[in-house]
């Protein structure tokens, strides 16, 4: 997967009253991890590069944002890694970002949702089960035991690969697709054209964060995203 350069992040405008009210740093943020911190207006702190941004106007986002970490030069130089795994040690941002996707996601006739490896098959599967769906899951490569289609996406550098159980997905389903995170938005058109192959209505593309500047919903067309926060490069 390609993990592009992300420049620093800032708070976006329509996150600024939200995050008011947010503590100034996360339980288990990068202040702890690497020590770094910048300085706002009015005396508060936030973390370097972490300033992740509410794709809405509820108060759960603020939590779920400072909730995630920001790791510098992870997997490599220039990268700003945003980590969900504090996401998960915080119970209440955890639940919060399940709630949410499952409000929005409970009364539009959703019979699937397909998560992607691997950090798509955290979120995915409390979702499928309050909304009362099916999950799939949509893997890695030589992964899954029974007969796949697969999809082809591009890479920064070369291509990859993931495939679905042929029978999982039907042409009268109605599918949601589950990541953590849309970056240049490969993956999950990838995604929404297996199950489209098999005849299947895409009624949303649902992550955690998205990162604008990689312009991935553009990869997308007409097919709608949600997300829940925005890191944005400033
Ligand atoms: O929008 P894109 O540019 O396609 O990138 C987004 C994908 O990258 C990450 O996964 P990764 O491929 O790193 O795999 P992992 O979840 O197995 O670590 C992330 O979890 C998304 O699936
Ligand atoms: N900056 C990033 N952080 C976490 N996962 C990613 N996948 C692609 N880019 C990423």
């Amino acid at each position: 997967m390609p993990l592009r350069f992300q420049p620093r992040l800032r708070l976006l405008p329509a996150a600024a009253a939200a995050a008011a009210s947010a503590p100034p740093f996360p339980p288990h943020g990068p202040a702890s991890a690497t020590g770094s911190s910048v300085r706002l207006t009015g005396g508060r702190r936030r973390r370097r590069g972490a300033a992740v941004a509410m794709a809405s106007g509820d108060a759960r986002v603020a939590g779920i944002a400072s909730s995630i970490r920001v790791i510098p030069d992870f997997p490599k130089p220039g990268i700003m890694f945003q980590d969900i795994t504090t996401l998960l040690l915080d119970p209440k941002a955890f639940r919060d970002t399940i709630d949410l996707f499952v409000e929005r996601y409970k009364d539009q006739g959703i019979t699937v949702v397909a998560g992607v490896e691997a950090r798509g098959f955290i979120f995915g599967p409390p979702i499928a089960l309050a909304i009362g769906a099916k999950f799939v899951p949509l893997r890695k490569p030589k992964k899954l035991p029974g007969e796949v289609i697969s999809e082809e996406y591009s890479l920064e550098y070369g291509t990859d690969k993931i495939e679905m159980h042929v029978g999982a997905v039907e042409a009268n389903d109605r599918a949601l697709v589950v990541d953590d995170l849309i970056a240049t938005g490969g993956t999950l058109c990838a995604a929404v054209k297996l199950l489209e192959r098999v005849g299947a209505k895409v009624v949303e593309c649902a992550c955690v964060i998205e990162l604008p500047e990689l312009k991935g919903r553009d990869k997308l067309g007409d097919r709608p995203v949600f997300v829940l926060v925005k890191a944005d490069g400033a």
